[in-house]
Parts: C-alpha cells; sequence; structure tokens
C-alpha cells in the first residue's frame, strides 16, 4: 500500500466532491431551505432531533450540540438531540425489542407536530434510521434526510432530501458535516443576530 497515495487521493476525492457540491446550485438552495424550516422550528418552540448510526451517529451528536450548546458564539441555548445519547434506553429497547426500533420508538415519545427530525445515512437504508422517518411522519414532523447518492428508502419518505451525489461512505458523511456545520451557522446568525 502506497500510504502517501492514499493521502493524496483522499484529499483530491474529498475536494473533487465538494466542488461537485458548489457547482450545485439546487444543493446550495436545499441547504438553505433546510436552514429556514430549522428557524421556523425554533420560532414556534419546536425542537429538533438528529439520528445516525455509527459515524453518522456521531455526526448527528456533534450537530446537535452546536445548537444546543453554541456554534460561533454565545447566545441562548436551542432545544436539539441525537437520539442515540442514553445508551441505557438504546441497550434496553435493542434488546428487549430490535436494534430496528429504537430511534422510532423515542420518537412515538418524544416527536411533535412540526419538530424536525434531521436523518443521517450515507446509504440512506439504514432501518433504524427509516423507521424513524416513517414516524416522524405519522407524528407530524418534518423529516430531513442527509443521504448519499440515491437517497435509498429515505429517498421517497423524506420532506427534504439533501443527498450527497457519491457512494464513498467516509467521503459522504464529510459532505454531511461541511452542510450540516453550515446550517447551523445560518440558524444562529439568523435567530440570534449581532
Ligand atoms: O463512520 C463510518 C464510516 O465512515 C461507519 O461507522 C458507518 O457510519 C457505519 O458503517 C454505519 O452503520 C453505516 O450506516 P449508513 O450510513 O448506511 O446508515
Ligand atoms: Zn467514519
Amino acid at each position: 500500500m502506497d500510504q502517501l497515495a492514499t493521502v493524496r487521493l483522499n484529499l483530491q476525492n474529498s475536494i473533487a466532491l465538494k466542488q461537485r457540491l458548489l457547482a450545485d446550485e439546487e444543493m446550495i438552495s436545499l441547504v438553505s431551505k433546510i436552514s429556514d424550516v430549522i428557524i421556523e422550528c425554533y420560532r414556534n418552540k419546536g425542537k429538533v432531533f438528529f439520528c445516525g448510526n455509527g459515524g453518522s451517529a456521531a455526526d448527528a451528536q456533534h450537530l446537535s450540540a452546536e445548537l444546543s450548546g453554541r456554534y460561533y458564539y454565545d447566545r441562548p441555548p436551542l432545544f436539539a438531540e441525537a437520539l442515540h445519547v442514553n445508551t441505557s434506553y438504546i441497550t434496553a429497547v435493542a434488546n428487549d425489542y430490535s436494534y430496528d426500533e429504537i430511534y422510532s420508538r423515542w420518537i412515538t415519545a418524544i416527536g411533535q407536530e412540526n419538530d424536525v427530525l434531521v436523518a443521517l445515512s450515507t446509504s440512506g437504508n439504514s432501518t433504524n434510521v427509516v423507521k424513524a422517518i416513517e414516524q416522524a411522519n405519522t407524528n407530524g414532523m418534518i423529516t430531513v434526510g442527509f443521504t448519499g447518492k440515491t437517497g435509498g428508502k429515505m429517498g421517497a419518505i423524506c420532506d427534504y432530501l439533501l443527498a450527497v451525489p457519491d457512494t464513498d461512505t467516509p467521503r459522504i458523511q464529510e459532505c454531511h458535516m461541511i452542510m450540516g456545520h453550515t446550517i447551523c451557522e445560518i440558524v444562529e446568525a439568523r435567530l440570534f443576530p449581532r
């Protein structure tokens, strides 16, 4: 394995994918629109939830902390949480029911009309994430999907689908994070102008 070549290739591929996003005006407008949706949710005293598996769970937790803590500057907190953070709950529901139910069950308990669910899955096919979106739709929530190229099963069930045009999981996740960070920046700046 040529390690130096691997470093160069990954940087090249990451830059190339982000260049594609930059050239895609629909994608730029979509990120702006999702920001508007989240701002509207908070103005109506709503809550924003995030979910995903593996690296996408980490991204869900990271993005929710930008909103509930702070992003660039001091301002009041916003309600945002990643659905996997209660390990006692996750292990109990996965053990007693099914791993597929861990997020949808929690959405059943807490998701209210006009709350927002941001669901991250590079394949768009993770069953627990798909079920969470289905339950969020049932509860009258607004559903946002961050996926890879095809959108997978999430493509047909999300109100807004941010489908990064690639099939390479880590590169897709890196794009989810720059788009997610950008949404947090816009939300903070619009809700708490300095
Ligand atoms: O972070 C990575 C790969 O970069 C992995 O942990 C990855 O998130 C996991 O394999 C996930 O289970 C993939 O699920 P998904 O993106 O298809 O929903
Ligand atoms: Zn990863």
